[in-house]
């Protein structure tokens, strides 16, 4: 028996359509402003996906391409500038940054109100306190997938191979908000594959392609691959693969294939953020005016 598959586009395109039906009803379009520094392809490729799902589904957005030699004071200096500006909704810097410039320094400098990556440390700390905040866009669209396919949550075992900042830290904390029962493994885990045949959902975001062999998978599990490693194959063509080897499938209950899983739900939840954060953003201003206080 093959796992089902659990495909991205189609789930994206929900989450797209009702970002867009909230912006229409915005007083103004959301305003996205995207910073990227340097030359790496891959990271230019994402930056323009961006723009041009932004651009699809109504929401003003510019991209900042900013040279490789850029420094941390300069881009300091521009995210002051996006912060002041009334008319920009949501700031987002593409990672990961040349190596002169400290990537927290530039995260933390983000307003929190328009950190639509939701990696400011105000919102890590909303997140895992359990409260409402922009949450950072892999782990929440993953959520989203899982919800929108049916997976239930609340009191599974989940288990995430990996603990990065952009992915498996965030999700942990969004899995523990919604009842399941979560364990974190990394590179220093003892006996892996024991740790995660325990998980009825089973993600995978280490970076390691193929890690998780179907030896390491419970029968009937929901394996989510966040994996986006780029390999040659033996046909000397460059391929993407995930973490998850291709004979999980055979094991899996439900699997997110690579490319078309978890990659298109990254960028339908980044404009819904944007949404999010343009609509908490009108609701604040229009408290201070029914307040009457000053607003700009
Ligand atoms: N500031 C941020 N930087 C980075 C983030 C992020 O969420 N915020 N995540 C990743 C890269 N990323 C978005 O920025 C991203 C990665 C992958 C995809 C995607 O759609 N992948 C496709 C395959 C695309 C391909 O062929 O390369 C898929 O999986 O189907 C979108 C966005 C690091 N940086």
């Amino acid at each position: 028996m093959s796992a089902r598959v659990l495909a991205g586009p189609p789930v994206a395109a929900a989450l797209l359509a009702d970002a867009a039906a909230r912006a229409s009803r915005l007083p103004a379009q959301p305003n996205l402003v995207i910073v990227s520094v340097g030359d790496d392809p891959a990271s230019l490729s994402y930056v323009r996906g961006k723009s041009r799902k932004a651009g699809e589904v109504g929401l003003r957005n510019t991209v900042h391409a900013l040279a490789e030699t850029t420094t941390q004071a300069e881009l300091l200096t521009l995210i002051d500038t996006l912060n002041r500006d009334d008319d920009v909704n949501g700031i987002l810097v593409q990672l990961p940054l040349p190596a002169q410039i400290a990537e927290a320094a530039v995260l933390h400098a983000i307003d929190p109100r328009k950190d639509v990556d939701g990696f400011h440390p105000l919102n890590v700390g909303e997140l895992w306190a359990g409260r409402p905040a922009l949450t950072p866009c892999t782990p929440a669209g993953i959520m989203f997938l899982l919800e929108h396919h049916g997976v239930p949550v609340a009191g599974a075992r989940a288990v995430i191979v990996g603990r990065s900042h952009l992915v498996g830290r965030p999700l942990a904390a969004l899995l523990l908000n919604a009842d399941a029962t979560v364990t974190v493994a990394h590179s220093r885990t003892r006996d892996l594959g024991s740790v995660t045949r325990e998980a009825d959902i089973l993600v995978a975001a280490a970076g390691t392609p193929g890690l998780i062999t179907p030896d390491m998978v419970k029968p009937g599990a929901t394996v989510i691959d966040v994996g986006i490693n780029r390999v040659l194959k033996p046909d000397g063509k460059g391929h993407l693969v995930g973490d998850v080897h291709p004979d999980v499938a055979g094991v899996a209950g439900a699997l997110t294939p690579v490319p078309g899983g978890v990659g298109p739900m990254t960028v339908a939840q980044l404009l819904a953020n944007t949404v999010r954060a343009a609509e908490l953003q009108h609701a604040a201003r229009a408290d201070l005016e029914a307040a009457g206080e000053f607003v700009r």
